[in-house]
């Protein structure tokens, strides 16, 4: 019978992985530059951990946070609010008998945006892969960031646009890899963030993310971070297909089901393969045979306490 572990997240890593060296710099220095007024900006291959990053950060400035993800829908309606309904109200009056009166007020609800109310609050706003909602959504940004007022477009609001609280700050991350035909029309967005390139965390940064993440020991974690680390290096030609997400999810897995971290072990083999395969496929192209035959290779050069 299959023997569960439960997942106890934290519990073996001693303190907190964003002391680590990889982070602390970074969030010193992106306090520092928000603090002073200037939103920062997070680029990275998918799964370098931008947004985990980002809303770390925001928290630590210790107002509310609103997250806002990009997306080609995200409409200036959805950002800034909108009209939305009808409140009816009827007043019946027949105080005199022979007199029937009724009185109707039709209003329409004013429903905020997120924008909207973060703008007005102070909050901190994590706007995450920004570079996917249009530039005609993004303009917005430009007059919130440059004449700290967010106009209010096309709301039928008596007032043209609200003041940004001064405490307002903005977080933003992207990929890189999502810019194509996008640089040339937000490039103005672009020259008012101050805009970091996320580097992939080292070895040891990114074993006590797995620790923290699944409750496993050191001793397995750092096995399957190192084995990543090599078939990326091995396969990944000039990217890493494979993200610290799948370090994760087979740290994750195995150690729910109290898989051993050992290359001849069957159940270890399948699991190496299951995350590894297709995403190396796909990077891999042609070359396809021989995919299959380097992870095992790798896999199996995982011994039992090595
Ligand atoms: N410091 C951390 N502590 C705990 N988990 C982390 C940390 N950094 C990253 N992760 C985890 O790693 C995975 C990838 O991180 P994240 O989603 O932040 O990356 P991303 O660069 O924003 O990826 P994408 O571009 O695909 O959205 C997530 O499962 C996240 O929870």
């Amino acid at each position: 019978m299959t023997r569960l572990n439960s997942r106890q997240p934290s519990s073996r890593t001693p303190g907190d992985v964003f002391d680590l060296p990889h982070f602390k710099s970074m969030i010193q220095r992106t306090l520092r530059y928000v603090s002073a007024g200037y939103p920062v900006h997070y680029t990275g291959p998918a799964g370098i951990g931008k947004t985990t990053l980002a809303l770390h950060t925001a928290e630590k400035r210790g107002r509310p946070v609103t997250v806002i993800t990009g997306s080609r829908d995200l409409s200036r309606e959805d950002l800034i609010g909108a009209y939305s309904g009808y409140s009816r109200k009827k007043l019946h009056d027949n105080f005199v008998r022979t007199v029937h009166k009724i009185e109707e007020n039709v209003s329409e609800n004013w429903v905020e945006g997120h924008l909207y109310k973060a703008v007005k609050e102070g909050h901190t706003l994590v706007y995450d892969e920004f570079t996917r909602s249009s530039p005609y959504t993004n303009n917005l940004f430009l007059s919130i960031l440059e004449e700290k007022v967010m106009p209010l477009y096309g709301a039928k609001r008596n007032e043209s646009h609200i003041r940004v609280h001064p405490e307002f700050r903005m977080l933003l991350t992207s990929n890189p890899s999502e810019y194509a035909g996008v640089y040339e029309t937000q490039d103005a967005l672009f020259d008012r963030l101050i805009t970091i390139p996320l580097e992939r965390m080292d070895v040891e940064t990114e074993t006590a993310v797995v620790m923290k993440r699944t409750g496993m020991k050191k001793e397995g974690a750092v096995k399957i971070v190192s084995l990543i680390k090599r078939v990326n290096e091995q396969l990944g030609g000039s990217g890493s297909p494979l993200s610290i997400r799948t370090s994760i999810m087979m740290a994750d897995i195995a150690y729910q089901h109290a898989i051993p971290i050992e290359g001849s072990h069957p159940a270890f083999q399948h699991l190496c393969l299951d995350f590894m395969m297709f995403p190396l496929q796909l990077q891999a192209g042609e070359q396809t045979n021989n995919v299959e035959a380097l992870i095992l290779n790798e896999c199996r050069n995982i011994k039992e306490g090595s």
